[in-house]
């Protein structure tokens, strides 16, 4: 067990915004955090973090969060936030190198172990045709890929990202989903917010559906993705499909307001 999580709740200004989230993470899972606007995906992946003050219990393996150092922390599980600001003008390399920091003494020089984690990664994310360009310089989706890439170059059991999908082509969000299920096939485990539930429906191993701070659905997607469950969460008509590739499950309409007017 990679991950386990219980009863953790947190509130942000004054208002409750975890109540009670509570589910573990095996290795070789990939696992989408899916749920409407607010309902409290990013504060769950910083409580993770230790970046958001929550209460409850959080164990990385076999130890308790709260007795495990910031450095073993990352060596643990890599993040990549919502956020895609990148304030230093640094050559996309550079960046991408910092991934390697839990792993090396600070100011060392970068031994082959790094530098093979960081040409990798950056394979991976098909950033390496950019690597001496300022990381500021980039578009927004270029920045999304390089910040991945720095995740990726960490080389942790445990990787966990908000919306890591958002702002990428279809041809890069497909590599990205390709990438996230081939390391959970290898082991490793990704826990990732989604809003696109095409995406979440055919790469997840498993998804944990979360509205207005509780889990309310947790297992495989075709059994957490159902008609009813997109009308009562989301309050969206969808349509879904089966492909050899898996479920397809694309959004459609709002679901009709039932005025009570007769025709
Ligand atoms: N710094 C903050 N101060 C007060 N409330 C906050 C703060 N950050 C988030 N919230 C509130 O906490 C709730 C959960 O926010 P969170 O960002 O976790 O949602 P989310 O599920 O990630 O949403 P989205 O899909 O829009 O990214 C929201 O109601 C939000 O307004």
């Amino acid at each position: 067990m990679l991950l386990d999580v219980q009863d953790l709740r947190a509130s942000l200004g004054g208002r409750p915004v975890l109540n009670g989230v509570s589910f573990s993470v095996m290795a070789g899972e990939f696992v989408g955090l899916i749920g409407p606007n607010g309902a409290g995906k990013s504060t769950l992946l910083r409580a993770l973090l230790g970046l958001t003050p929550a209460d409850g219990a959080i164990a990385l393996g076999a130890l308790a969060a709260a007795h495990v150092s910031a450095r073993e922390r990352a060596r643990h599980m890599a993040y990549v936030a919502q956020e895609r600001e990148i304030a230093w003008a640094v050559p996309v390399e550079m960046l991408v190198g910092l991934g390697r920091s839990p792993h090396r003494p600070s100011f060392a020089s970068l031994a082959l172990a790094d530098r093979n984690a960081i040409d990798a990664a950056m394979r991976k994310m098909e950033v390496d045709s950019f690597r001496d360009r300022a990381a500021t310089e980039l578009s927004g989706g270029e920045k999304a890929r390089v910040l991945i890439a720095r995740a990726l170059a960490q080389e942790t059991p445990l990787l966990l990202a908000d919306e890591p999908t958002s702002g990428l082509d279809p041809s890069h969000q497909i590599t990205l989903m390709r990438l996230f299920a081939d390391l959970a096939t290898s082991g490793r485990s990704v826990v990732a917010s989604l809003h696109d539930l095409g995406l979440a429906a055919r790469w997840c191993t498993r998804l944990l559906l979360i509205d207005a701070g509780r889990i309310v659905a947790d297992g495989p997607p075709d059994e957490v993705l159902t008609a009813q469950t997109l009308r009562d969460v989301y309050g969206v008509e969808a349509f879904f499909g089966e492909t050899a590739g898996g479920l397809i499950v694309q959004p459609l309409d709002l679901v009709a307001v039932d005025t009570g007017a007769r025709p």
